[in-house]
């Protein structure tokens, strides 16, 4: 490319935009879904088929059970005249009884005689099962691949489904489901995948009671979701029997809208959809029906299936696929329901507290849309520290991992402090090391002042707070020589304070005060939080002590903040 010559010059020419369909009077813009739709998950052969080491029979297995306990009543089990180990796959499922009387296994197969034959084959016993015959209908897979006419391709898939309803006469044991795909749907004219599907009904002759599954799928993306929208809208519209067929969904990802175009599909009237977990599938990938659900889930809509052990979830996929899931993965990344931005984790930390004192019914926590328990995580990983982190985010995990619930005024003190720690070390702190800075700063910090000893000489707790008094008597370390102090006050901390105040150039007064049980049990400690204000400079600092003495925390409080000076 010659230099100054931009990309978009000589190799826009290759590309050319889709066409829109031409429903000006669509109605898909004014639906809502307001029910899951009939799931099928396609993990086990559109998922299968795209690894780079495709699933062993015991993966399969695997991977079937956690299809069957989190709620799918429709699984495709594979291609099963493609390989022996998906031969076989289909032959244990059914010879090892492993298929649950309320689910329906479903098989993929071209229209060609030795495949349907064999597909046959590897069904023979089960109860039921949905024989899903496919044949590309696309303009460029007839010219590129079949070199048919569309006439042509009409014949190929009649043949096929004359071989299929031929083939099931053969085994009447077996409660036969039909499906149709003129796989390359969004690669093929509006109106001849209407023919097609047609030509193929014509053949399987479906009724309100015995309905086929035409299945339209976006085997590649190719448009923006309102075409898709668009395209299912006009099909549902014009197929002859709508009430006699389920119009089925099958997204790819290659555009990145696989779960938006599903989402406009089925308010366009789509009644199934079929996916994978986490997106598995050919190039980008098939539509996410983890995401699908919780999106449903998320606005008050039951999914039907169960999302609620994510991580067990991911455990098997990850094990089964060799594919990772992205950190960032909706609802499932390991990142998703963390925050490491400051104002982010202080809505999160206020809206987690607000949620749980008011008791509510309605989740409303911001930057989270859904409660990470509601998926089997925990809040532990909501927040996490680092350089973008602020205070509100390190009160967080004071609080919910130490108990120690730093009052309002003192949180930008030690936020500044761990973020200093951050700075320094240049990456996320662990908790561990954010409860370490707390201590080093506030609670072992001995360097000028230290109590050897303390005493309550005289008290007098009246009615009348006013003329509740107090006599104190302390020995100090101070830079190691002992101190003995003594003075009077109206409370054992006032007077604390008078006698420290007599070692000081500069006095200082109690500016506030805080302080709560940290465990339960009879040996429950107790943190009192104080903040001194130096009389004439206006300095001011917190410090913090912790004793089973709630007296004596608060006067180490206050020699941490004499510390802190
Ligand atoms: C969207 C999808 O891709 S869905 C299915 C993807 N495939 C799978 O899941 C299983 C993986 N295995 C395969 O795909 C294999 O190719 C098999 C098992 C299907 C077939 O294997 P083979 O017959 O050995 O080879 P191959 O796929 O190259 O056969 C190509 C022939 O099938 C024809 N063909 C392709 N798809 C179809 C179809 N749906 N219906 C009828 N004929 C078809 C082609 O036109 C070509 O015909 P030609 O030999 O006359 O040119
Ligand atoms: C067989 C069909 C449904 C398919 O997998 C696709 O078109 O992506």
């Amino acid at each position: 490319m010659p230099k100054g010559e931009s990309m978009k010059s000589i190799q826009l020419q290759k590309y050319k935009p889709y066409p829109a369909v031409g429903l000006s009077d669509r109605v898909w813009p004014t639906k809502t879904i307001e029910k899951a739709p009939a799931w099928c998950s396609v993990d086990l052969r559109d998922g299968n088929q795209a690894l780079i080491q495709p699933m062993n029979l015991e993966q399969k297995v695997r991977m079937f059970k956690l299809l069957v306990d989190i709620g799918f009543k429709e699984i495709e089990v594979g291609f099963p005249s493609a390989s022996e180990v998906e031969y076989q796959f289909c032959r244990k499922l059914i010879d090892d009884n492993l298929i649950p009387e309320d689910v329906t296994i479903q098989v993929l197969t071209q229209a060609r005689e030795h495949l349907i034959v064999k597909t046959f084959e590897a069904l023979r016993g089960a109860k039921k099962a949905i024989i899903h015959l496919y044949n590309s209908t696309s303009t460029l897979q007839r010219k590129v691949v079949f070199a048919k006419s569309r006439g042509e391709i009409v014949d190929l898939a009649i043949e096929g489904a004359r071989l299929v309803q031929a083939e099931a006469l053969k085994y009447p044991a077996t409660e036969f489901r039909y499906e149709y795909s003129p796989e390359s749907f969004t690669g093929t004219e509006l109106d001849y995948a209407l023919e097609i599907c047609e030509a193929v009904l014509a053949v399987w002759q479906p009724t309100s009671g015995n309905k086929v599954i035409i299945n339209l799928p976006a085997t590649v993306e190719m448009s923006t979701p309102n075409v898709y929208a668009d395209q299912i809208e006009w099909f549902c519209r014009n197929v002859s029997c709508r009430d006699a067929v389920l119009i089925s969904l099958h997204a790819h990802n290659d555009r990145g809208c696989a779960v938006a175009a599903t989402e406009l599909g089925l308010m366009a009237g789509g009644d199934r959809v079929e996916g994978t977990l986490f997106g598995n599938g050919e190039r980008t990938g098939n539509v996410d029906l983890v995401t699908l659900g919780l999106n449903l889930f998320t606005q008050g809509v039951d999914p039907k299936i169960d999302f609620s052990d994510i991580n067990g979830l991911i455990e098997v996929y990850q094990e089964v696929t060799n594919l990772e899931v992205h950190p960032r993965h909706p609802y499932a990344g390991e990142l998703v329901y963390t925050a490491f931005s400051g104002s982010h984790q202080d809505a999160i930390n206020k809206g987690i507290n607000m949620y749980r004192e008011a008791g509510a019914d309605l989740w409303q926590v911001p930057y989270l849309p859904i409660d990470p328990t509601d998926v089997g995580r925990s809040y532990e990983s909501i927040i996490r520290i680092n350089s973008q982190s602020g205070k509100g985010g390190v009160a967080y995990i004071m609080d919910q991992e130490y108990g120690y619930k730093l009052p309002k005024a003192m949180r930008p003190e030690f936020g500044n402090v761990v973020q200093a720690v951050t700075e320094k070390e240049g990456r996320e702190l662990r908790y561990p090391e954010i409860f370490s800075a707390f201590e080093e700063e506030y609670l072992s910090r001995q360097a000028a002042y230290r109590l050897k000893d303390f005493q309550v000489v005289k008290r007098h707790v009246d009615e009348d707070a006013e003329k509740s008094s107090a006599e104190v008597v302390a020995t100090l370390l101070v830079n190691g020589e002992e101190q003995m102090i003594w003075a009077n006050g109206n409370g054992p901390v006032d007077a604390f304070c008078a006698a420290v105040n007599k070692l000081l150039p500069e006095e200082f007064h109690l500016h506030s005060y805080h302080e709560h049980a940290l465990k339960g049990g009879s040996s429950a400690q107790a943190a009192a939080y104080v903040e001194i204000e130096m009389n004439s400079s206006n300095t001011r600092r917190w410090g913090v002590g912790v004793d089973t003495d709630i007296i004596i925390a608060s006067i180490k409080a206050v020699l941490s903040c004499l510390n802190r000076l």
